[in-house]
């Protein structure tokens, strides 16, 4: 038996973020693992025209859960969805579920946040740092309290190439920026905001930086810990290898490259590509909790989940390998061929934006508004750009992380624990990982038929004979004009047409004379 399902039986669990990517895969592995465990309290909000109940009934009711729900068949019963909103004052919980949650709880995990790179400020600080704040605060009034594991990101440091698993401080006192978030207005903070994160890339790692002072400086007399995960993406092999539902990471731009969108991308070949899957990192976050509730470490520990320094990828690696996979798996109505270059230099980027991204878009919305549609490739080239631009950061750099305590901890779980609640990366085969990667995008993102593959494929041998017969016709074109212009074209044109003939001629010689 697993010393680490067997914790977690009997336990409350309070999650936040539970309707995210990380916190889906966190709910599902604990069910499926500790079906005794007594309850999971989840703080949720209503979303899109859903009800908190809707919301919870369709998490339960996707792919993702139906082993959990063999094993676990009452899953319904023992999730407990409490109304909050992490972005209000009073994170919006009402009297009787805020004692209820105090009275109760048994470890919380931490896993609400925005992720994205370019949020106001004031909103990326109320969520990834007053809230963290405010939970903390609520932790500390939880007797039966064991654990608090937050979760930031291995990128909370990356102005720094080494980082170590220590928190690093801020220029500015979190507490400080939380107060001035309330009275300025949002015209000064953005004013502000490129100051202030300094050589972050952006206000993301900047306040979950922050968020990881706030919890070192408020959860003293707590039990806490901190796992840093790097690039999270789909679940290599727990319940079952692929799945992923959202664009974040390498999701998104796997898309656009395999609809034919993405035809280039400023990414260094060699760049470690620092991708975790999720389900490693719900493993380790798991043990984390075992450990720090059974073990209580003096020390806030802090936990490195990334995969460069125990079993690196590189980004033109796995570039290969995702173009690789399309050959086998392609997906649906693509704009064009997948194929795309990576290239580290501006000029070489700025040249392919041209002809391989807006070239393209503007020929197609020239021809939609000749077939009386709406142009639409310009706008959507635009987004990706700009998308592409905001993860270029990432793609072009490589950071070394010490897993000291992720390697400390890994020798602590017995063998089953090891197996039950894997998290050893170099276990990893990235070829097989990332083929299971595109699979899950074309199944659990696009949705996409298997059936539909061989209509896939010849779509893909019509775009190709489309793209050689479109270079053809441009090639005469361009010629036919040369030609009109220069005697040099000429005489070139003339001397290839008589090489030509010639060398036909010469074999044409010898069959005749057989004959
Ligand atoms: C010699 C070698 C040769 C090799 C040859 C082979 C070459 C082959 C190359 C092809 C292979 C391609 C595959 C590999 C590509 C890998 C690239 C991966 C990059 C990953 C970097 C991630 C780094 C993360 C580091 C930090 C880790 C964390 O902790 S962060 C958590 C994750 N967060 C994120 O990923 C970002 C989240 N998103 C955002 O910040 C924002 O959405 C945005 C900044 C991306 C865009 O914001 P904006 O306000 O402009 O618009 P928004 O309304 O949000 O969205 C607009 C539309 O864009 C869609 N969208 C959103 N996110 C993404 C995304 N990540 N990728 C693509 N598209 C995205 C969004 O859904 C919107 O669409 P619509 O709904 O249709 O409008
Ligand atoms: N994905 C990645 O690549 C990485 C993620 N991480 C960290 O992992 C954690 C989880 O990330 P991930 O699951 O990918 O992110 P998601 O964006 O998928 O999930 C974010 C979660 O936070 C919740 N949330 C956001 N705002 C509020 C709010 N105001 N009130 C209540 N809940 C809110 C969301 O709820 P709702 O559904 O209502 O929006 C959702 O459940 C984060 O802390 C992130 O920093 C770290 C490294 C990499």
């Amino acid at each position: 038996m697993s010393t680490i399902a067997a914790f977690y039986g009997g336990k409350s669990i309070l999650i936040t973020g539970a309707t995210g990517f990380l916190g889906k895969v966190l709910m599902e592995k604990l069910f499926r693992t500790s079906p005794d465990l007594k309850v999971i309290y989840i703080l949720v909000r209503p979303k899109a025209g859903q009800t908190l109940q809707q919301r919870v009934v369709q998490i339960l009711n996707s792919k993702l859960f139906e082993k959990a729900k063999e094993v676990c068949p009452n899953v319904h019963e023992k999730i407990r969805a409490v109304y909050a909103d992490l972005n209000q004052n009073d994170l919006a919980i009402s009297k009787g579920d805020m004692q209820e949650l105090l009275s109760c709880t048994n470890i919380v995990f931490h896993c609400a946040a925005t992720v994205r790179f370019n949020d106001h400020l004031r909103h990326a600080v109320q969520l990834n740092v007053t809230a963290t704040q405010k939970l903390l605060l609520m932790a500390s009034q939880m007797p039966k309290l064991e654990a608090f594991i937050h979760i930031s990101t291995a990128f909370s440091n990356c102005n720094l190439k080494h980082i170590d698993e220590v928190i690093y401080p801020c220029p500015v006192e979190p507490k400080k920026i939380i107060d001035s978030m309330e009275w300025l207005d949002d015209a000064i903070i953005d004013e502000i905001t490129p100051k202030l994160i300094g050589d972050q890339p952006n206000t993301y790692t900047y306040t979950k930086a922050l968020g990881e002072m706030v919890v070192q400086q408020e959860g003293g007399n707590l039990n806490v810990a901190i796992v840093r995960p790097s690039i999270v993406g789909a679940t290599w092999q727990e319940p079952f290898p692929g799945w992923v539902d959202n664009l974040n990471g390498p999701s998104g731009l796997i898309i656009a490259t395999g609809k034919g969108f993405l035809r280039a991308l400023r990414a260094t070949p060699m760049a470690v590509a620092d991708v975790i899957p999720v389900d490693i990192v719900v493993n380790l976050t798991l043990a984390v909790g075992w450990y720090t509730a059974v073990q209580r470490p003096k020390s806030t520990l802090i936990y490195h989940c990334t995969s460069g320094n125990l079993n690196p990828c590189y980004w033109g690696k796995m570039g290969f390998q995702v173009l690789a996979t399309f050959e086998k798996i392609p997906f649906e109505r693509a704009f064009r061929r997948p194929n795309a270059d990576l290239t580290s230099n501006t000029f070489t980027t700025q040249y392919w934006n041209a002809v391989s991204h807006w070239a393209p878009a503007i020929i197609y919305d020239f021809y939609l508004r000749l077939t009386g549609r709406k142009p639409r490739m310009t706008k959507l080239m635009n987004r990706l750009l700009r998308t592409v631009s905001m993860l270029e950061y990432f793609i072009n750099r490589s950071w070394e992380w010490s897993t000291c305590n992720t390697e400390m901890l890994m020798s602590k779980l017995s063998p089953e624990d090891q197996r039950v609640f894997n998290f050893d990366v170099r276990q990893l085969n990235w070829l097989e990982y990332i083929e299971n990667y595109v699979l899950g995008i074309k199944k659990y993102l696009l949705k996409e038929d298997m059936a539909g593959i061989p209509e896939a494929k010849q779509h893909l041998k019509r775009l190709r004979n489309i793209h050689y017969l479109f270079n053809t016709a441009l090639f005469l074109i361009a010629w036919r004009l040369l030609m009109a212009r220069s005697q040099m074209a000429r005489n070139v044109w003339f001397f290839i047409v008589s090489f030509c003939y010639k060398f036909l001629s010469y074999f044409r010689a010898p069959r005749t004379l057989k004959i």
